[in-house]
């Protein structure tokens, strides 16, 4: 029996899983390691969390990682290794075994995804060392969306920009390709579906039969929702105010747009929606009040989009978790036809919705791991 391992870097974690080699793969173990840049800690689905004290970004991360696969599956033959890859820029439709080539390619959109591109890449260093005759898979969360009409693919600006790649993209593909997926199996009667991916990076996805037509993310990660440490849509006027009046570089204005704004910018505590749920303080509570009032206005101009609404999903680790920011986010809303249970909300039920409402509102726990794990089979 042969193996397949998967990685998942994403702005505040890292999650793996280990497959056997079959078709469909098999899980053996999956987990991931939260909390990255605050006190990570490594949470596998079958065994207890622990706190990683050494690990203080991806890297680190990535050997506890690949030491825990060592000790729990010493035996396993890893044959196929695929990475979730945030940006595909123009050339990546779909997934691909990577070459060294390809490797440089990818490296030179990490300007337009700096929390997840170099990470992604070094995951797929670190394996090509640690599993030097695996093959190395990059499935990219673009790939989902590049199929949008075009006034949902371009900006405004002279059509020349569009040529060189300057486009709306789109991310968390992988995730909404998961929920496709099971909504296709579960629920074919729904047509018109708004994804919410709510983590630390927060997106939604209108899709109609399955396939993407708009997202809330463009060009970089960091357009659409606010979230974790990013500013989300943001008046282009402020960041040439900030070059010109305020005399702030190009690295400064990343480091502020991606680092130092979103819920921690707003709340001044924090980026994770767990400890804002439990502070008192006025900020904390701002903080949400912004987040889920732009998830709700997202909400309003994706509906548009479809032409109505048949469906509602929310996931990620707020989405999956957090019965207050759902229940939030669908207050009022039954002139769309969006309600929500408070039952079967609180239990984190997957239908949340009344019986026989007009629009099924969903929780259902994505599952990027699987996708990137059919591909690597698919591909490896
Ligand atoms: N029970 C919970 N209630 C509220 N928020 C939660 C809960 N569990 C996880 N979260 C939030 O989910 C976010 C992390 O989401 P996740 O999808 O794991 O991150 P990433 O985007 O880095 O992959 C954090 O803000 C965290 O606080
Ligand atoms: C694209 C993105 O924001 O990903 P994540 O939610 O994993 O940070
Ligand atoms: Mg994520």
């Amino acid at each position: 029996m042969t193996h397949i391992l998967t990685l998942n870097a994403g702005s505040s974690s890292l999650k793996y899983g280990l497959y056997d080699a079959t078709d469909p793969p098999r899980p053996l173990t999956t987990g991931k390691v939260g909390r990255i840049g605050g006190t990570a800690r490594l949470s596998p689905a079958d065994g207890p969390a622990r706190d990683l004290p050494g690990v203080t970004d991806h890297a680190t991360a990535l050997i506890s990682v690949l030491s825990e696969l060592h000790n729990t599956h010493p035996k396993a033959r890893v044959t196929a290794v695929g990475h979730r890859v945030v940006h595909g820029g123009l050339d990546y439709d779909a997934p691909i075994r990577l070459t060294p080539e390809i490797l440089t390619k990818l490296d030179a959109l990490s300007p337009f995804a700096p929390l997840h591109q170099p990470h992604n890449l070094a995951g797929v260093r670190a394996a090509i060392s640690a599993f030097p005759d695996a093959a190395q898979i990059a499935c990219f969360d673009t790939a989902f969306h590049r199929n949008h009409p075009f006034v949902n693919d371009t900006f405004a600006l002279p059509r020349r920009y569009y040529e060189a790649g300057v486009r709306r993209y789109g991310f968390h593909g992988l995730s909404y390709d998961y929920i496709a997926s099971d909504l296709a199996q579960h629920e074919p009667d729904l047509s018109r579906v708004i994804v919410a991916h709510l983590g630390n990076g927060a997106s939604m996805c209108a899709m109609r039969d399955g396939r993407s037509i708009a997202s809330t993310m463009g060009f970089s990660a960091l357009d659409g929702l606010p979230m974790g440490t990013r500013s989300g849509q943001l008046d282009p006027g402020v960041v040439l105010y900030l070059m010109d009046q305020e005399g702030m570089s190009p690295g400064q204005i990343t480091e502020l747009l991606y680092n130092q704004s979103g819920l921690k910018g707003l709340s001044g505590l924090t980026n994770d929606m767990r400890d804002l749920e439990a502070s008192s303080d006025p900020r904390a509570a701002e903080a949400i009040d912004y987040f889920t009032f732009r998830i709700r206005r997202e909400l309003g101009a994706l509906a548009v989009s479809l032409g109505g609404l048949d469906g509602v999903v929310f996931c990620g680790g707020i989405g999956e978790n957090s019965a207050m920011i759902r229940a939030r986010v669908c207050e009022g809303l039954d002139w769309i036809g969006i309600s929500c249970d408070a039952d079967r909300n609180a239990a984190n039920a997957r239908v949340i919705s009344p019986e026989g409402s007009p629009v099924r509102v969903m929780a259902i726990p994505t599952n990027e791991e699987i996708v990137i794990a059919r591909a690597a089979l698919a591909l490896g």
